[in-house]
């Protein structure tokens, strides 16, 4: 088995209404996000993916929260923007796309909020 882990990154707004303490203020970070998918073939290049296409597929998904305020779009209407929620989110968006339903899978999502501060999230088995 193969893993392969592009790092990305996005620039976004978000408040954590209720939170108990500065982060129920509007803030942003830089944001880290990291993919990491699995695959046991390799093509013709020896590649089980090009990092290329890997990059583009998950820009195709943090561009719908690039210099945006997280708290405004519909996937965060009905929950916080955490480092959770977002990590769900991108692993959840990723896995629908067709590519990653048949060899190559997304192995696990880490969203790092600040350089000291990260989430991983991967589905239970
Ligand atoms: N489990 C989580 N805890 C917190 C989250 C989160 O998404 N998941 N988010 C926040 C806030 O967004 C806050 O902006 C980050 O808080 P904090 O790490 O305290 O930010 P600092 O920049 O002040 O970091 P320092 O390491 O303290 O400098 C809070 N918690
Ligand atoms: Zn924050």
């Amino acid at each position: 088995m193969y893993e392969l882990t592009i790092l990305a990154e996005f620039e976004a707004a978000h408040q954590l209404p209720d939170y108990p303490g500065k982060c129920s203020r509007l803030h942003g970070h830089n944001w880290k996000v990291e993919v990491t998918v699995a695959g046991h073939e390799l093509n013709h290049l020896g590649m089980v993916m090009d990092f290329k296409d890997l990059k583009a597929e998950v820009g195709k998904v943090i561009d719908k929260l690039d210099h945006y305020y997280l708290n405004d779009l519909p996937a965060f209407k009905a929950m916080n923007p955490t480092a959770e929620n977002i990590a769900k989110y991108i692993y959840d968006s990723l896995a629908k796309q067709s590519i990653f339903q048949q060899t190559i899978k997304i192995r696990c999502v880490q969203v790092w909020e600040s350089p000291r501060s990260a989430v991983k999230y991967y589905p239970q088995n």
